[in-house]
């Protein structure tokens, strides 16, 4: 009898969940946000093929485990720490991107908010954002090729180098100059930083997103490819069709009007006073279907471009 119960006592003992401690909570969620970061990575970049590459070696090593297989599995265990090197290699921009992400992520910013960060006040002018605004529907017009990278918290110092430097105030009439065809700045990217043109004839790092649109060349690629590096807004205007479209965040809104441009610019400006007037001009301002998400913004955040990427799939355009 005593056998018997304390086998059924070791029994329960083993069935019993072991106590849960608060900070046993806590490291599960963490490792379930991380897992869950990394396979949204995964499946976002090429690591995705590699992945399943992976399954297969690993299906193989299997087998050849099951069937006693010696060379193959002496080969296995060769090939591993030179496999692991070579993924590193490979992934180089990847990782790299990851890191950088991680870096600009809102969780991060109140435990590194350096002072070497940008002012917190306004970001440029209205000027500057007029100016911008206007320049670019002049060139939408006349369907003239354009790119204008508008300078977040993430500096584009690295990107302003490989261009010739500019550093003179925003105006309309400059932007609609340097990207004047046949010229020798209109080749490229333009970088706006505050209220100044920082550079001209840059070049910016392409994306290698699958998902943007075949019809779309390397001004689109390289617009989101920049918006894949850092915070910045890009402004692309289609030679081919005249169309103005923006990069933030990996995410191209293609099609844009003045308006919508203008709420992006205003919510990008960073005045404190202007986050009253938005919503001012919200209520009085109808939008459009797809004005919706621009006017609901105070500032351009990872909420904005989450519905940025809402919006997108509702346009179903790409
Ligand atoms: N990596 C880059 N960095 C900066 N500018 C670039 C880059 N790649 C291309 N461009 C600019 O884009 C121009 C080529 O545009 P392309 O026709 O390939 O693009 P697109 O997306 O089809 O745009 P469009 O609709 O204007 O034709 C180049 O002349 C150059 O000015």
């Amino acid at each position: 009898m005593d056998v018997i119960i304390s086998f059924f006592k070791d029994y329960v003992a083993w069935l019993s969940l072991p106590k849960i401690w608060i900070t046993d909570i806590i490291e599960i969620l963490i490792i379930a946000f991380v897992i869950y970061h990394v396979i949204r990575w995964v499946k976002q970049t090429r690591a995705w093929m590699l992945l399943k590459g992976l399954i297969v070696l690993l299906g193989l090593w299997f087998v050849a485990t099951i069937l006693n297989l010696d060379v193959i599995i002496y080969i296995f265990y060769k090939s591993i720490n030179v496999g692991i090197i070579a993924l590193i290699i490979i992934f180089q921009p990847e990782f790299r991107k990851a890191l950088e992400k991680l870096g600009q992520n809102n969780i991060m910013t109140p435990i590194f908010y350096f002072s070497d960060s940008k002012d917190k006040n306004e970001r440029f002018s209205n000027e500057s954002l007029n100016a911008i605004v206007k320049a670019t529907f002049q060139l939408a017009k006349t369907k003239t090729g354009a790119l204008v990278v508008i300078e977040k918290d993430v500096t584009l110092y690295d990107f302003e180098k490989t261009g010739i430097a500019i550093d003179s105030l925003v105006s309309s009439q400059l932007l609609i100059n340097i990207f004047e065809h046949n010229t020798p700045l209109h080749d490229g990217a333009v970088i706006i930083r505050g209220n100044r043109i920082a550079a001209a004839t840059c070049y910016l790092p392409l994306s290698d997103n699958m998902q943007i649109s075949k019809d779309l060349g390397t001004r689109h690629r390289a617009a989101v490819g920049i918006s894949e590096a850092s915070d910045s807004l890009t402004i692309i205007v289609s030679e081919e069709t005249g169309k103005v479209s923006i990069a933030m965040g990996g995410t191209l809104i293609r099609n844009v009007d003045g308006d919508y441009l203008k709420s992006q610019l205003v919510a990008m400006q960073n005045r404190v006073a202007d986050v009253k007037k938005i919503k001012l001009w919200k209520r009085r301002f109808k939008p459009g279907k797809d004005n919706i998400q621009a006017n609901n913004q105070s500032n351009v955040t990872d909420k904005q471009v989450n519905r940025w990427k809402e919006d997108e799939h509702e346009r179903k355009v790409d």
